[in-house]
Protein backbone atom coordinates (compact mmCIF):
# COMPACT_ATOMS: atom_id res chain seq x y z
CA UNK A 1 0.00 0.00 0.00
CA UNK A 2 1.24 3.64 -0.72
CA UNK A 3 -0.34 6.35 1.41
CA UNK A 4 -1.95 9.23 0.66
CA UNK A 5 0.11 12.17 1.55
CA UNK A 6 -2.55 14.50 3.09
CA UNK A 7 -2.63 18.02 1.98
CA UNK A 8 -2.87 20.02 5.00
CA UNK A 9 -2.07 23.85 2.81
CA UNK A 10 -5.19 22.78 0.74
CA UNK A 11 -6.89 22.43 3.91
CA UNK A 12 -5.75 25.53 5.30
CA UNK A 13 -6.97 27.30 2.65
CA UNK A 14 -10.36 26.01 2.71
CA UNK A 15 -10.73 26.97 6.54
CA UNK A 16 -9.71 30.21 5.85
CA UNK A 17 -12.82 30.62 3.59
CA UNK A 18 -14.95 29.69 6.32
CA UNK A 19 -12.69 31.95 9.35
CA UNK A 20 -13.08 35.12 6.96
CA UNK A 21 -17.23 34.81 6.95
CA UNK A 22 -16.77 34.25 10.81
CA UNK A 23 -14.74 36.78 10.87
CA UNK A 24 -17.49 39.68 8.73
CA UNK A 25 -20.19 38.29 10.85
CA UNK A 26 -18.59 39.07 14.22
CA UNK A 27 -17.56 42.56 12.78
CA UNK A 28 -20.53 43.09 11.62
CA UNK A 29 -22.15 42.26 14.77
CA UNK A 30 -20.08 44.66 16.47
CA UNK A 31 -17.57 42.57 18.09
CA UNK A 32 -13.69 43.60 18.40
CA UNK A 33 -11.36 41.15 17.38
CA UNK A 34 -7.66 41.24 18.43
CA UNK A 35 -4.64 38.84 18.92
CA UNK A 36 -1.60 39.54 21.05
CA UNK A 37 1.09 36.54 21.41
CA UNK A 38 4.07 36.76 24.60
CA UNK A 39 7.43 35.62 23.25
CA UNK A 40 9.64 34.93 26.44
CA UNK A 41 13.29 34.86 25.56
CA UNK A 42 14.12 32.97 22.21
CA UNK A 43 13.21 29.92 20.82
CA UNK A 44 13.36 28.38 17.64
CA UNK A 45 10.37 26.58 17.39
CA UNK A 46 8.17 29.49 18.68
CA UNK A 47 10.19 32.26 16.60
CA UNK A 48 8.49 29.60 13.59
CA UNK A 49 5.13 29.48 15.19
CA UNK A 50 5.06 33.67 15.57
CA UNK A 51 5.89 34.08 11.69
CA UNK A 52 2.88 31.80 10.96
CA UNK A 53 0.55 33.71 13.48
CA UNK A 54 1.77 37.31 11.69
CA UNK A 55 1.52 36.03 8.23
CA UNK A 56 -2.08 34.24 8.69
CA UNK A 57 -3.45 37.38 10.59
CA UNK A 58 -2.23 39.74 8.14
CA UNK A 59 -4.16 37.47 5.42
CA UNK A 60 -7.12 37.20 7.51
CA UNK A 61 -6.88 41.08 8.64
CA UNK A 62 -7.40 40.12 12.41
CA UNK A 63 -5.28 42.33 13.95
CA UNK A 64 -2.06 40.84 15.97
CA UNK A 65 0.34 42.66 18.51
CA UNK A 66 3.59 40.79 19.54
CA UNK A 67 5.10 41.39 23.07
CA UNK A 68 8.78 40.33 23.44
CA UNK A 69 10.13 40.09 26.80
CA UNK A 70 13.66 39.16 27.45
CA UNK A 71 14.38 35.64 28.93
CA UNK A 72 15.30 36.62 32.35
CA UNK A 73 11.80 38.66 33.21
CA UNK A 74 10.94 38.25 36.67
CA UNK A 75 7.58 36.19 36.98
CA UNK A 76 6.15 39.65 38.47
CA UNK A 77 6.89 41.37 34.92
CA UNK A 78 5.48 38.70 32.79
CA UNK A 79 2.35 38.57 35.17
CA UNK A 80 1.77 42.52 34.83
CA UNK A 81 1.79 42.54 30.89
CA UNK A 82 -0.98 39.71 31.15
CA UNK A 83 -2.95 41.84 33.40
CA UNK A 84 -3.06 44.42 31.28
CA UNK A 85 -3.32 42.25 28.21
CA UNK A 86 -6.61 41.02 30.21
CA UNK A 87 -8.03 44.89 30.48
CA UNK A 88 -7.30 45.37 27.05
CA UNK A 89 -10.52 45.56 25.54
CA UNK A 90 -9.33 45.83 21.60
CA UNK A 91 -7.27 42.58 23.12
CA UNK A 92 -9.48 39.27 22.58
CA UNK A 93 -7.02 36.27 22.28
CA UNK A 94 -4.05 35.93 24.07
CA UNK A 95 -1.55 33.27 23.28
CA UNK A 96 1.56 32.83 25.35
CA UNK A 97 4.28 31.20 23.46
CA UNK A 98 6.11 27.87 24.81
CA UNK A 99 8.67 26.60 26.15
CA UNK A 100 8.81 29.59 29.08
CA UNK A 101 11.71 29.75 30.54
CA UNK A 102 12.72 27.38 33.00
CA UNK A 103 12.56 30.04 36.25
CA UNK A 104 9.03 30.82 35.04
CA UNK A 105 6.02 28.27 36.69
CA UNK A 106 3.98 27.72 33.64
CA UNK A 107 0.95 27.15 36.01
CA UNK A 108 1.14 30.43 37.21
CA UNK A 109 1.24 32.06 34.12
CA UNK A 110 -1.44 30.45 32.53
CA UNK A 111 -4.07 31.15 35.45
CA UNK A 112 -3.04 34.84 35.32
CA UNK A 113 -5.17 34.39 32.08
CA UNK A 114 -8.59 36.08 31.78
CA UNK A 115 -10.01 32.77 30.67
CA UNK A 116 -12.45 34.08 27.88
CA UNK A 117 -9.55 35.53 26.51
CA UNK A 118 -7.35 32.36 26.70
CA UNK A 119 -7.42 31.35 22.91
CA UNK A 120 -5.75 27.55 23.64
CA UNK A 121 -7.47 26.60 26.85
CA UNK A 122 -4.43 26.55 29.06
CA UNK A 123 -6.00 28.26 31.94
CA UNK A 124 -7.43 25.73 33.95
CA UNK A 125 -10.86 26.33 33.78
CA UNK A 126 -10.50 26.34 29.81
CA UNK A 127 -8.78 22.92 30.06
CA UNK A 128 -11.09 21.73 32.93
CA UNK A 129 -14.21 22.22 30.64
CA UNK A 130 -12.16 20.58 27.25
CA UNK A 131 -11.58 17.68 29.89
CA UNK A 132 -15.62 17.41 30.60
CA UNK A 133 -16.50 17.64 27.01
CA UNK A 134 -17.77 20.97 26.83
CA UNK A 135 -14.84 23.37 25.79
CA UNK A 136 -15.16 26.77 25.22
CA UNK A 137 -11.81 26.88 23.12
CA UNK A 138 -10.38 23.88 21.48
CA UNK A 139 -6.55 24.02 21.20
CA UNK A 140 -5.81 25.15 17.78
CA UNK A 141 -3.06 22.06 17.58
CA UNK A 142 -5.16 19.16 18.30
CA UNK A 143 -8.41 21.05 16.49
CA UNK A 144 -6.32 21.10 13.46
CA UNK A 145 -5.42 17.38 13.96
CA UNK A 146 -9.50 16.49 14.20
CA UNK A 147 -10.38 19.06 11.23
CA UNK A 148 -7.61 17.61 9.00
CA UNK A 149 -8.92 14.03 9.90
CA UNK A 150 -12.91 15.36 9.26
CA UNK A 151 -11.47 16.82 5.51
CA UNK A 152 -10.07 13.80 4.94
CA UNK A 153 -12.87 11.59 5.52
CA UNK A 154 -15.37 13.58 3.46
CA UNK A 155 -12.89 13.69 0.94
CA UNK A 156 -12.97 9.67 0.78
CA UNK A 157 -16.69 10.07 1.07
CA UNK A 158 -16.53 7.91 4.41
CA UNK A 159 -19.22 8.84 7.02
CA UNK A 160 -17.08 10.50 9.79
CA UNK A 161 -19.44 9.06 13.04
CA UNK A 162 -18.94 5.86 11.71
CA UNK A 163 -15.55 5.80 11.25
CA UNK A 164 -14.70 7.08 14.54
CA UNK A 165 -17.32 5.07 16.84
CA UNK A 166 -15.30 1.50 14.70
CA UNK A 167 -11.75 3.27 15.07
CA UNK A 168 -8.93 2.80 17.81
CA UNK A 169 -7.12 6.53 17.95
CA UNK A 170 -3.99 6.03 19.64
CA UNK A 171 -2.10 9.29 20.83
CA UNK A 172 1.71 9.54 21.35
CA UNK A 173 2.79 12.11 23.68
CA UNK A 174 1.00 13.86 26.71
CA UNK A 175 1.65 17.23 26.79
CA UNK A 176 -0.80 19.53 28.19
CA UNK A 177 -1.48 21.69 24.67
CA UNK A 178 -0.81 18.40 22.47
CA UNK A 179 -1.51 15.10 23.69
CA UNK A 180 -4.11 15.70 26.50
CA UNK A 181 -6.51 18.05 24.23
CA UNK A 182 -5.80 15.13 21.81
CA UNK A 183 -7.08 12.30 23.86
CA UNK A 184 -10.16 14.67 25.16
CA UNK A 185 -11.40 14.67 21.83
CA UNK A 186 -10.79 11.58 20.52
CA UNK A 187 -13.31 10.60 23.60
CA UNK A 188 -16.35 13.16 21.93
CA UNK A 189 -15.61 11.08 18.91
CA UNK A 190 -16.86 7.84 21.09
CA UNK A 191 -13.42 5.84 20.07
CA UNK A 192 -11.79 4.04 21.46
CA UNK A 193 -8.42 5.21 22.72
CA UNK A 194 -4.90 5.13 24.11
CA UNK A 195 -2.81 6.61 25.14
CA UNK A 196 1.33 6.46 25.35
CA UNK A 197 4.60 8.36 25.25
CA UNK A 198 7.66 8.19 23.96
CA UNK A 199 9.08 6.40 27.12
CA UNK A 200 7.30 2.75 26.14
CA UNK A 201 10.21 2.93 23.72
CA UNK A 202 12.51 2.24 25.90
CA UNK A 203 10.93 -0.90 27.70
CA UNK A 204 10.29 -1.51 24.05
CA UNK A 205 6.44 -1.40 24.16
CA UNK A 206 5.88 1.51 21.63
CA UNK A 207 5.32 -0.63 18.33
CA UNK A 208 2.90 -2.75 20.90
CA UNK A 209 0.46 0.18 21.58
CA UNK A 210 0.77 2.24 18.60
CA UNK A 211 0.16 -0.60 16.05
CA UNK A 212 -3.23 -1.34 17.88
CA UNK A 213 -3.95 2.05 15.99
CA UNK A 214 -6.84 2.96 13.23
CA UNK A 215 -6.06 6.72 13.54
CA UNK A 216 -2.20 7.07 15.21
CA UNK A 217 -1.92 10.34 15.98
CA UNK A 218 1.82 11.46 16.92
CA UNK A 219 3.08 14.53 19.24
CA UNK A 220 6.19 13.27 21.12
CA UNK A 221 8.67 16.27 19.64
CA UNK A 222 11.62 13.17 19.03
CA UNK A 223 12.42 13.24 15.22
CA UNK A 224 11.83 9.72 13.61
CA UNK A 225 10.22 8.03 16.63
CA UNK A 226 7.47 6.03 14.09
CA UNK A 227 9.08 3.91 11.84
CA UNK A 228 7.23 1.40 9.51
CA UNK A 229 7.67 -1.31 12.69
CA UNK A 230 5.18 1.06 14.59
CA UNK A 231 2.01 1.29 12.35
CA UNK A 232 -0.88 -0.56 11.38
CA UNK A 233 -0.96 -1.53 7.64
CA UNK A 234 -3.92 0.73 6.94
CA UNK A 235 -3.58 3.50 9.36
CA UNK A 236 -4.31 7.42 8.96
CA UNK A 237 -1.17 8.75 10.26
CA UNK A 238 -1.35 12.19 11.88
CA UNK A 239 2.19 13.87 12.29
CA UNK A 240 2.15 16.53 14.49
CA UNK A 241 5.66 16.67 15.53
CA UNK A 242 7.34 20.38 14.47
CA UNK A 243 11.55 19.25 15.43
CA UNK A 244 13.95 21.90 14.66
CA UNK A 245 16.66 19.97 13.29
CA UNK A 246 20.28 20.90 11.33
CA UNK A 247 20.48 20.28 7.85
CA UNK A 248 22.89 20.29 5.57
CA UNK A 249 25.56 23.23 5.70
CA UNK A 250 23.77 23.96 9.29
CA UNK A 251 20.41 25.48 7.84
CA UNK A 252 17.76 24.76 10.36
CA UNK A 253 15.18 22.62 8.93
CA UNK A 254 11.72 21.57 10.37
CA UNK A 255 10.95 17.67 10.60
CA UNK A 256 8.18 15.69 12.11
CA UNK A 257 8.10 13.04 14.90
CA UNK A 258 7.32 10.05 11.80
CA UNK A 259 9.27 8.66 9.00
CA UNK A 260 7.48 9.57 5.87
CA UNK A 261 8.96 7.84 3.70
CA UNK A 262 8.94 4.45 5.32
CA UNK A 263 5.68 5.09 6.79
CA UNK A 264 3.81 6.05 3.57
CA UNK A 265 4.37 2.47 2.41
CA UNK A 266 2.37 0.94 5.25
CA UNK A 267 -0.24 3.72 6.00
CA UNK A 268 -3.02 4.30 4.03
CA UNK A 269 -2.87 8.09 4.84
CA UNK A 270 -0.20 10.49 5.98
CA UNK A 271 0.46 14.14 6.74
CA UNK A 272 3.94 15.48 5.78
CA UNK A 273 6.05 18.08 8.13
CA UNK A 274 5.94 20.76 6.75
CA UNK A 275 2.35 20.59 4.80
CA UNK A 276 0.47 18.79 7.37
CA UNK A 277 -1.00 19.30 10.27
CA UNK A 278 1.33 23.17 10.91
CA UNK A 279 -0.48 25.59 8.80
CA UNK A 280 -3.99 24.41 9.60
CA UNK A 281 -2.86 25.08 13.00
CA UNK A 282 -2.67 28.69 12.98
CA UNK A 283 -6.11 29.42 11.15
CA UNK A 284 -7.40 27.73 13.93
CA UNK A 285 -5.79 30.05 16.48
CA UNK A 286 -7.21 33.03 14.35
CA UNK A 287 -10.32 31.02 14.32
CA UNK A 288 -10.71 31.18 18.28
CA UNK A 289 -9.47 34.80 18.62
CA UNK A 290 -12.73 35.76 15.97
CA UNK A 291 -15.06 33.28 18.52
CA UNK A 292 -13.45 35.43 21.65
CA UNK A 293 -14.98 38.29 20.52
CA UNK A 294 -17.80 36.77 20.45
CA UNK A 295 -17.40 35.81 23.87
CA UNK A 296 -16.86 38.96 24.95
CA UNK A 297 -19.59 40.18 23.52
CA UNK A 298 -22.09 37.90 25.85
CA UNK A 299 -19.91 38.60 28.21
CA UNK A 300 -20.28 42.17 28.75
N1 LIG B 1 1.73 28.14 23.25
C1 LIG B 1 2.24 27.54 22.18
N2 LIG B 1 1.44 26.90 21.31
C2 LIG B 1 1.94 26.30 20.20
O1 LIG B 1 1.17 25.72 19.40
C3 LIG B 1 3.35 26.35 19.96
C4 LIG B 1 4.14 27.03 20.89
N3 LIG B 1 3.57 27.60 21.99
N4 LIG B 1 5.47 27.13 20.72
C5 LIG B 1 6.11 26.65 19.52
C6 LIG B 1 5.38 25.48 18.93
C7 LIG B 1 5.74 25.25 17.48
N5 LIG B 1 4.52 25.45 16.74
C8 LIG B 1 4.42 25.44 15.35
C9 LIG B 1 3.21 25.19 14.73
C10 LIG B 1 3.10 25.19 13.34
C11 LIG B 1 4.21 25.41 12.57
C12 LIG B 1 4.06 25.37 11.11
O2 LIG B 1 3.04 25.69 10.56
N6 LIG B 1 5.03 24.91 10.35
C13 LIG B 1 4.96 24.76 8.90
C14 LIG B 1 6.34 24.78 8.32
C15 LIG B 1 6.89 26.10 8.19
C16 LIG B 1 8.25 26.08 7.60
O3 LIG B 1 8.60 25.13 6.89
O4 LIG B 1 8.99 27.05 7.86
C17 LIG B 1 4.33 23.44 8.48
O5 LIG B 1 4.22 22.54 9.32
O6 LIG B 1 4.01 23.32 7.31
C18 LIG B 1 5.43 25.66 13.16
C19 LIG B 1 5.53 25.67 14.55
C20 LIG B 1 3.51 25.75 17.60
N7 LIG B 1 3.93 25.78 18.87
Amino acid sequence: MTAQVIDGRKIAAALREVVAEERDTTRACGGRFGLTTISIGENAAASAYLRRIERTAEQLRVPHRSVRLDGSSPAEEVLAAIRELNGDESVSGILVLRPLPSHLDEAKVFAALDPVKDVEAVHPENAGLLALGTPRYIPSTAAAVYHVLDSWLADMGEEPSAFYRGSRIVVVGRSNNVGKPAVSLAYAKQSAVTSVDEWASVGGRLGAHTRRGDVLIVAAGVPGLIRAEHVRAGAVVIDVGINIVEGEGGTPCIVGDVALEEVVGRARAITPVPGGVGPVTDVWLIRNTVLAARYAMGAR
